[in-house]
């Protein structure tokens, strides 16, 4: 018995590589396709073995993204090494979805197409709020693709662009792959399948319009069939059975499930392409369901019972639907003259013989109603599921009709994976948390594998280039420090395995809906397509078959196959309901049994290698391990993802806090501000020497009130404010030390003379201080308007203590009208109270008294009204400056109009002060109150 590990395990640890390929293939690549430019060597980075990272993979991952990609660009152009193996990176085209919602686009889109193969993608949130504490990762990115494709691009053109080139290699004996990734609603199945509307058929239609058109008049007899991946076998009357083209009796009636005969049927791709007339072809079609981690057969779905309806369960109520997991085998080497690199195939997968277009379409829809069937019966959307059409092509030389060695089986796989979108998004638990679980892993598996893939093309690349330069190379280093691609972590990429490791074209459709789906989803999907563009295959036709034996039917090298073992019936039964009350359907119609059968343990009965025992469980043992180390990483990955996620969020609400406390502390300050300068004028006007004696004598304003209340009001708000923030000192040392000065001493100011204005009359006795009838009057009339003819006043009094000569400078602020405003009796009272000043100059203040009061003075701030309702706060020296400048000296008229608009300036009347004040509380409303 051989030591070699099965041919399972051993595909799983051959990553493409340059060396692995054969060089019959090589000669055959070169001959079927022009000379290529020799492909720049990848990177020789020295790349760590990581075949296992989960998480987006990182550090690469990200690089990888951010790189600018110096890869050949969208047209094909294959590359070489020195072995002759034509590689060439995997095709990742970009379809933006248009807005689909009949208004405006409610967000623009955060991609932004820079050229025809490159886009900006830039993360809304950071956009919408460049100063938002986010964790933002990659803020904006420029991805690079082999072509973009803006969203008004018609299904037409871009199937000619993407696929048609794959149409063209498969019927040419080449294998091919195109897969669409994206999030969910992102027009994958739009991209694969179509819409309703005319002329919107999908890549899959339209390459078997293509591939029946270009094959007219060249249909082959069907003698063969082909088998497993590669293989064939002579064909039996079964294979002549038409396929069936419509769903089962009752079957769609029970669920409301209708055949979708859409306008887009009636769309034919007239293209036809230009084939080797030599040879004669057949078309055979299967179609599988991957869900759950199990691999279905979606055209042999429903069992019939002998009388060809669908049978009803015990109970005689119910119908009875059976499917049956299927299981992946590798397939033998035998299968192929000169293939050295094998995959898997899905075992027990039926197939049907297609003889046109139309049939095939048909097959294809009763696949993707079957697909809705099960999926309404799992309680799922089909998109949670990954669909895979395998088209396959028989070419064989029609000078060679009987001769099934000289046949080539080309496989055209088309998948329409599931929604892209991660776990934590989707909020669901039990059955629907493991699909979500699956359908991740298995995405998740299939970027791991293609960054295994990448690191190990950049190894050998690497170790090339080295040879190169030392002029000898020890390939068996170079292998042995290969990671193993984790292919068989997931089904997906076991069932896609031989395309990326054998020969085959990769195409890779990213598609992605800016517009509904979010940043974050899409940022991944690019990041995927980022990765996958630095994978590269080898795009060589498949080889030839060994059919020994003189082509009789068989399974395998030498033996006849067995028919397939049945598999126990370890089936689970799912009943679920989906009429009754409320339905509108009897409930015993719409009661459901399926039956999914789980795969048998008939794995390795038809392989052909020789398998050790030892070496196979000692492989065993490794995956298994691997895969736990998998699982446990998974699992740490959502934690790590959920813990960001909260943190972040933790984060977010703290700012946010901390700006609103900033933001109140900021009102406080300017409303203490404020109030200080209130309390500044009120002290003023309590003394005497900045309002009228009609002022004092007038009853209690109401605007103090107010001012009162609303230095309560802060009072109050701070103390609460103060509770809030944790502040732990109590009300009165609060109030003592975040208080302005005059804070808690609101009322008091109306009772008592404030310690200022004390000091004030100290030094300026009243009576001395009252000016002459005549001056008196000319100081109401210019007090009553004006703050800053207050201020002139206040301090012409004091100069004219003094004996400064700027009494007659004040006279010109003589001004009836403006005396009038206070009405007659305003300016009489006082007048009346009014007393002579009888020795102004016999009673001067001394002039250290003087000095103080001006110091005072100087240090007041007036807080003045403007005409336009803005409130200005003046320094009382400016006005004293102003006064004092040369230009008082130019003639009386015109320092009288000088001052007549100075004062017009300064205007404070009781309307405007209460206005301000209002304003104030308006303020003080719209930034959350004071009062909390
Ligand atoms: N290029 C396009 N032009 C017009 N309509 C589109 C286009 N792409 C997608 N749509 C529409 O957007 C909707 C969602 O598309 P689709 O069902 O193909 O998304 P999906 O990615 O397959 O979603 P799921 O993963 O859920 O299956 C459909 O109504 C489809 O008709």
């Amino acid at each position: 018995m051989s030591t070699q590990p099965r041919a399972a395990t051993r595909a799983s640890t051959r990553a493409k590589t340059s060396t692995v390929a054969s060089s019959t293939r090589a000669t055959r690549a070169t001959a079927s396709k022009p000379a290529t430019a020799t492909r720049p060597a990848p990177a020789a980075k020295k790349t760590t073995r990581k075949p296992l990272v989960s998480r987006d993979n990182t550090a690469d991952f990200v690089a990888a993204a951010a790189k600018p990609v110096s890869k050949p660009k969208t047209t094909r152009k294959a590359c070489t090494t020195d072995e002759d193996t034509e590689l060439e990176p995997i095709m990742a085209y970009l379809r933006i979805r248009p807005d689909l919602s009949e208004d405006e686009p409610t967000s623009s889109p955060y991609l932004l197409p820079l050229s025809d193969t490159s886009v900006r993608m830039r993360d809304p949130n950071d956009q919408q709020n460049p100063s938002r504490f986010r964790v933002s990762t990659t803020p904006s990115s420029i991805y690079t693709f082999s072509h973009i494709f803006p969203p008004r691009t018609s299904q037409s053109d871009f199937f000619t662009k993407t696929t048609l080139p794959l149409v063209r290699d498969v019927l040419q004996g080449q294998n091919g792959l195109l897969f669409a990734y994206g999030a969910t609603n992102s027009g994958k199945t739009y991209t694969m399948q179509g819409g309703a509307s005319a002329g919107s058929a999908g890549i899959l239609p339209r390459s078997l319009d293509v591939i029946f058109n270009s094959i007219e008049g060249l249909h082959g007899s069907g003698k063969y069939r082909p088998v497993r991946l590669q293989g064939v076998e002579l064909a039996d009357k079964t294979d002549s059975v038409p396929p069936p083209v419509t769903p089962e009796p009752g079957l769609a009636e029970v669920l409301g499930l209708h055949m979708d005969h859409s306008a887009s049927d009636a769309d034919i791709d007239p293209t036809v392409l230009k084939l080797d007339r030599n040879y004669e072809y057949t078309i055979w079609i299967s179609y599988a369901e991957i869900y759950n981690e199990k691999v279905y057969d979606l055209l042999d779905s429903v069992q019939q019972d002998s009388a060809g309806g669908i049978p009803r369960s015990n109970s005689g109520k119910s119908l009875l639907l059976t499917r049956k997991a299927l299981s992946l085998k590798p397939s033998p080497l035998s299968d192929s003259v000169d293939s050295g690199i094998t995959g898997k195939y899905i075992s027990g997968l039926r197939q049907f013989r297609v003889h046109s277009a139309s049939q095939a379409k048909a097959l294809v829809k009763l696949g993707q109603l079957h697909r809705r069937v099960f999926g309404t019966l799992a309680n799922r959307e089909s998109s949670r599921s990954h669909g895979m059409v395998i088209i396959k092509v028989v070419r064989g030389h029609r000078g060679e009709r009987d001769d099934p060695t000289a046949l080539q089986i080309a496989r055209l796989t088309l998948v329409d994976l599931a929604g892209s979108e991660r776990t934590k998004h989707t909020h669901t638990t039990g059955e629907r948390l493991r699909e979500a679980g699956n359908i991740n892993k298995s995405l998740m598996v299939l970027g791991q594998c293609m960054e295994v893939l990448r690191s190990n093309q950049r190894k050998v690349a690497a170790s090339l280039a080295q040879e190169d330069a030392d002029g000898r190379m020890d390939t068996r280093e170079v292998k042995r420090g290969l990671a193993v691609v984790p292919f068989r972590h997931s089904k997906l990429t076991e069932a896609l395995m031989d395309y990326f490791v054998g020969d085959a074209r990769a195409v890779m459709i990213v598609n992605v809906n800016p517009y509904d789906t979010g940043y974050d989803e899409n940022s991944h999907v690019m990041k995927f397509a980022a990765l996958a563009r630095e994978v590269y295959v080898t795009p060589a036709p498949a080889p030839l078959q060994r059919v020994p034996g003189g082509g009789k039917a068989q399974g395998s090298a030498g033996k006849h196959s067995p028919p397939e073992a049945t598999p126990k019936p370890r089936s689970r039964k799912v009943t679920i309901s989906t009429g009754g009350p409320g339905s509108g359907k009897k409930p015993s119609e719409a009661v459901l049994e399926v039956l999914e059968e789980d795969e048998g343990d008939a794995e390795e009965s038809e392989d052909d290698e020789p398998i050790n025992p030892l070496v196979d469980a000692l492989f065993d043992e490794i995956e298994d391990l691997r895969m736990q180390l998998f699982e446990s990483e998974m699992r740490c990955a959502i934690i790590e993802a959920e813990v960001r996620e909260e943190v972040i969020h933790e984060m977010e609400e703290r700012m946010a806090t901390m700006e609103k406390m900033y933001a109140r502390r900021l009102m406080n300050e300017v409303a203490q501000n404020e109030l200080k300068t209130d309390a500044k004028i009120d002290m003023l006007h309590q003394s005497g020497l900045f309002g009228s004696p009609v002022k004092r004598a007038r009853p209690p304003s109401p605007i103090r009130h107010d001012d009162i209340a609303e230095q309560e009001d802060v009072e109050m708000s701070l103390v609460e404010y103060g509770t809030a923030d944790d502040m732990t000192s109590d009300d009165e040392s609060d109030r003592g030390r975040s208080l302005s000065p005059l804070a808690g001493k609101s009322r008091p100011v109306k009772q008592e003379t404030p310690r200022i204005i004390r000091e004030v009359r100290e030094f300026v006795p009243d009576p001395p201080m009252l000016p002459s009838d005549t001056e008196e009057a000319e100081l109401t009339e210019s007090e009553d308007g004006t703050m800053s003819s207050e201020a002139d006043a206040a301090s012409d009094s004091v100069s004219a203590t003094t004996g400064s000569e700027e009494e007659s400078d004040d006279a010109d602020y003589d001004d009836e009208e403006e005396a009038d405003e206070w009405g007659p009796s305003a300016g009489k009272t006082p007048r009346a109270k009014a007393k002579p000043v009888p020795q102004r100059a016999a009673s001067p203040i001394p002039a250290p008294h003087v000095s103080k009061l001006e110091r005072v003075m100087r240090n007041m701030t007036l807080r003045t009204v403007d005409p336009d309702d803005s409130v200005v706060v003046v320094p009382v020296k400016k006005f004293r400056e102003r006064k004092e400048s040369p230009e008082h000296d130019i003639g009386a008229a015109t320092q009288k109009k000088k001052k007549r608009q100075l004062a017009k300036k300064a205007i404070v009347t009781e309307e405007e002060i209460e206005r301000a004040v209002a304003k104030k509380d308006n303020v003080r409303r719209t930034t959350g109150g004071f009062r909390g």
